[in-house]
């Protein structure tokens, strides 16, 4: 899917929802666990229900991978089974050298029909490199992720990367004066060299809402994928109003929100509630 045909759906459907199918077993209603096909009968009846207020599906493949052969062929019949309008992205994290990257881009771009994969940077441009160089599919990189970790690394301080390099006493200085960046805005600034506003996209955190004014000024034309509202309390106002541009430019997932909205038989009807509400809230914001 192009950029241009993303859009095209936001502003036809006045959503920017992606929902995630984090289909856990153990987690879907009673009457559904002992059914032959049970992960996809679930997805089905999700999809069925949430298609008309969300853009865009967003399958986590550890739920998937977690029950083997079974859960890859549900993988891969939810993917066939949503609409083609929709953006259907793989949430798997992937990254590694060129060659097995070349491998798990051909997984799930060509032996899948996912849009777009989720991938982590720290393996630099050569394990990035092979997603970006199919057409019309997308990249999207971990930039500042929902979780507590992301203290960890990517808001650890490093010596901004025009610096690297200069004799070591010059290098000292720039620490004393402060001349640093976090390290996800360096994964930023770094990645933005080696896709385009029309192959690569973002992930950022809607727990992170301090940073998203800022990480568009680095990114300003670059698409968000956006998980953290709903279960993680992020707030779609504010990630919204400080985030959103002419071609609105996010893609906000909620997964557990959604998906587990009832425990009972009328769950893809009270999933339908929830997606609505989203999609009647994001109207507000998409500024057309
Ligand atoms: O920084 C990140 C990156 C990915 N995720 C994934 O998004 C969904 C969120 O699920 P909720 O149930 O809406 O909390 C899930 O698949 C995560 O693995 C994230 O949360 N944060």
């Amino acid at each position: 899917m192009t950029r241009q045909q993303l859009v095209a759906q936001i502003f036809q459907k006045k959503s920017y929802l992606c929902v995630g199918l984090d289909t856990d077993i153990t987690k879907i209603p009673k009457h559904l666990q002992s059914h032959p096909d049970a992960v996809f009968e679930f997805n089905k009846q999700i999809i069925d229900a949430t298609k008309d207020y969300c853009v865009s599906y967003k399958i986590n493949t550890a739920f998937y991978e977690a029950l083997g052969v079974k859960g890859w062929e549900a993988m891969e019949r939810t993917t066939n089974y949503i609409p083609d309008t929709h953006f259907k992205i793989a949430d798997a994290k992937r990254g590694d050298i060129g060659n097995t990257s070349t491998q798990y881009a051909k997984a799930f771009f060509e032996t899948m029909n996912f849009d777009a994969i989720t991938v982590a940077p720290y393996m630099g441009a050569d394990s990035i490199q092979p997603f970006l160089e199919y057409k019309d599919k997308w990249t999207i990189l971990l930039g500042l992720t929902s979780n507590k970790g992301s203290a960890d690394f990517e808001l650890q301080r490093v010596i901004q990367q025009s610096k690297v390099g200069v004799e070591s006493a010059e290098l000292a200085l720039d620490v004393a004066s402060h001349k640093t960046e976090f390290l996800y805005e360096r994964v930023l600034r770094k990645a933005s060299e080696w896709g385009t506003p029309d192959n690569l996209m973002f992930v950022v955190g809607a727990t992170q809402a301090d940073e998203f004014t800022n990480i568009r000024t680095i990114t300003p034309n670059y698409f968000y994928l956006v998980p953290g509202v709903g279960a993680q309390g992020g707030s779609l106002k504010e990630i919204s109003e400080k985030a959103m541009i002419s071609e609105c430019g996010l893609l906000v997932n909620a997964s557990r929100a959604i998906i587990y909205a009832s425990e009972k038989e009328d769950f893809a009807q009270e999933a339908a509630a929830i997606a609505q509400q989203y999609q009647v809230e994001m109207q507000q914001y998409i500024k057309q």
